[in-house]
């Protein structure tokens, strides 16, 4: 139920809102995604009214517990696959990566054992050589999707002579790889010799139209997405129609007595029974005056709800109460629906060797079935489907790119390194962050990449050398004592250590591996490695002075409250924008804390609304290397200024 099964899942039918943040050739194949979502939509509304009645009379049904070896949450994910055939499938796919488990190294969460020091360091690591070598993921993958299989051989017969032309969709035609808004025009120019684009040129058969080429896909795109709002809309009606008749015909919904509740700790529901409840429950609470039952309140609705989501799910009911915290309950049941999907497989493109189309046409002669991640990353590619391990062609061998999580380019993105500077990235291993810093940099100033852990840098050190980094001192320092160390840093980047709450599709034991003491070590860990990241910022830098903090979790404790304090223990610091376009603002008032205004400038990222890991982005601006204490100025250790001072002195 791990990271590893993960790689079997198909990804996750994309929200509208993230159909802003990718290309169009994604943004098509999404089109009937989108269209397939909302019929299932539909049938699961219309098996909702089929069962309610046999659902009302079983609430209080006992019924055997599901056996131990199939989780809940494991079960449900089998049911949870979006249900597409032929090429559609094919781009649904998970590509087919024996690597997969390094990207999960790169923001994996760290488990809580041996106190503050060795606590968070023992996620599972492969070195390079590990992941290279594992390369059966093919065979899993076949026999997990027999269906999508033979489609996709299909597929791959129509494909197979097309390999070494076909063109990535805004790629190829795409010379500096930056608007995509050109890629109309740029494709008339570049499409001579290119027939047609094969995830396309199905439609213009179905629907009896011509092929889609270069040329006709901007009016063939509008078309579609004229024709997805109006089958949108006449759905959303025709949902509203049923709802409001099954609410009519359906029998009030009822809590199960407390003698229920007690029996089923015994005999727990089956699933499909428990699933059908979250939904009643969610139902309830979102037109609470007219459905409620008089005798029960918001709170008995809530800890029914929370129980079975716990159960459904398989969180500890520690984490589930501080996830719903977040979301309104049917945006949490969309969040952890999200979690028992994988994330699309990512790459970055290793700027330091080679060029994005370039690495884009080598993977495509591979077979690799790949798209721009979005608009936001002139980096990324995303990789639907790959006849060879990813993480052992020979463009990954020789570094002209990192797997790496789309939410892990985020931070560096906001940093910003720039050439010639001195930067920190405090916690490194395995080097996702620092790789990608050092190609901004382009090789030049100096790359500091420190990490507690000796043997995650295993993995850092062979990054470096793999992706050709040459501006990189590695270091192994608790980040605690960073400044005293070395200070005077352009921009630091603390990629904290933390619960790994946004990345439980890749690690489920993430669900119930912690309780409210590993989560006060954690946060106090984390605001003691703040504080000493601003420490070891120099304000007076001539280009820099940047201080960046993410977690690849959702907590607010673990994010907005640790940026809060360090506001209040550092006030030579303030909070700017993070330059990143998309992200929901990071809270300012939860649950009766107040945080500083300035708190909305950092960015949240969800894998519900954003298709990405859950993260935290924030980007501080160092003002000074002073801090005013009543009428004393202190110089922390670290920062430029004493540095400036020593040698004067
Ligand atoms: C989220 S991971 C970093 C991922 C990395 N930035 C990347 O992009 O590949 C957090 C890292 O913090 C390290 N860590 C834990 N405690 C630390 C400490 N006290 N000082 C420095 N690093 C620490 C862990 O070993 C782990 O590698």
């Amino acid at each position: 139920m791990g990271g590893r099964n993960n790689k079997r899942r198909q990804h996750m039918p994309l929200p509208l809102e993230i159909e802003k943040i990718t290309g169009k050739a994604t943004k098509a194949v999404y089109d009937k995604m989108k269209h397939d979502q909302v019929r299932s939509l539909k049938q699961k509304t219309a098996a909702l009214k089929q069962n309610s009645a046999a659902k009302a009379a079983s609430t209080g049904t006992k019924r055997a517990a599901p056996a131990q070896t199939q989780s809940p949450a494991g079960q449900k994910r089998q049911k949870q696959q979006p249900q597409s055939s032929g090429k559609d499938a094919k781009k649904q796919k998970p590509a087919v990566v024996a690597e997969a488990d390094s990207d999960e190294d790169e923001d994996a969460s760290m488990v809580v054992e041996d106190g503050p020091d060795g606590g968070w360091d023992n996620a599972p690591l492969e070195s390079d050589s590990e992941v290279a070598d594992s390369d059966d993921s093919l065979d899993e993958f076949d026999s997990a999707n027999e269906e999508d299989d033979e489609a996709a051989s299909e597929d791959e017969g129509e494909d197979d002579d097309d390999v070494v032309t076909q063109k990535p969709l805004s790629l190829l035609s795409d010379e500096s790889d930056d608007e995509e808004d050109s890629d109309a025009s740029e494709a008339d120019s570049n499409d001579e010799g290119v027939e047609s684009y094969d995830e396309f040129s199905t439609d213009g058969e179905d629907d009896g139209e011509e092929p889609i080429t270069f040329r006709n896909m901007e009016k063939r795109s509008r078309k579609l997405d004229a024709q997805r709002e109006e089958d949108e809309e006449m759905a959303d009606m025709e949902l509203k129609d049923q709802d409001q008749a099954a609410d009519g015909e359906r029998e009030a919904f009822e809590l199960p007595s407390s003698e229920q509740v007690e029996a089923e700790k015994e005999a727990p529901l089956d699933l499909t029974q428990v699933q059908m409840r979250i939904q009643e429950i969610v139902r309830v609470l979102n037109n609470f005056s007219e459905l409620r039952r008089p005798q029960h309140s918001r709170n008995d609705y809530m800890d029914q709800l929370k129980r079975d989501m716990c159960f459904y799910y398989g969180y500890n009911e520690f984490l589930m109460d501080k996830l719903l915290q977040l979301f309104t309950v049917s945006e949490a049941v969309e969040f952890f629906e999200a979690n028992e999907v994988a994330r699309p497989v990512t790459i970055r493109t290793n700027t330091l060797k080679t060029r994005r189309r370039d690495l884009a046409q080598a993977l495509i002669n591979r077979g690799v079935n790949l798209d721009p991640i979005g608009k936001w990353t002139k980096v990324g590619l995303t990789i639907f489907d790959s006849p060879v391990p990813v993480g052992a062609t020979p463009e990954y061998m020789a570094g002209h790119y990192m797997i790496q999580a789309a939410s892990s380019f985020l931070p560096v993105m906001a940093l910003g390194p720039q050439e010639n500077e001195k930067v920190l990235d405090m916690s490194a291993a395995p080097g996702g962050k620092t790789t990608y810093c050092a190609a901004l940099m382009k090789n030049t100033g100096m790359m500091v990449a420190n990490d507690a852990n000796k043997e995650r840098e295993k993995a850092l050190v062979a990054n470096i050398h793999r992706l050709g980094v040459s501006n990189a001192v590695v270091c192994n320092y608790d980040g605690r004592e960073f400044p005293k160390v070395m200070g005077g840093f352009d921009r630091v980047l603390l990629d904290a250590p933390c619960s790994g709450t946004g990345v439980i599709s890749k690690d489920a034991s993430v669900k119930t591996n912690k309780g409210p003491e590993d989560f006060g070590m954690l946060t106090h860990l984390q605001k003691e490695l703040i504080l000493s990241a601003i420490d070891s910022t120099n304000a007076d830098s001539a280009t820099g002075g940047y201080i960046v903090y993410s977690t690849c979790s959702v907590t607010v404790d673990e994010d907005e409250a640790v940026v809060n304090y360090a506001l209040s223990k550092r006030p030579n610091v303030k909070l700017v924008e993070t330059g990143l376009d998309f992200g929901r603002p990071g809270f300012t008032r939860f649950r009766g804390q107040t945080f500083h205004n300035s708190l909305s400038l950092t960015r949240r990222f969800y894998p519900h609304a954003h298709n990405m890991d859950g993260f935290f982005v924030a980007k501080f601006k160092k003002l000074s290397n002073k801090i005013q204490v009543g009428d004393k100025q202190i110089v922390p250790a670290g920062s430029g200024a004493k540095l400036k001072q020593k040698k004067k002195h």
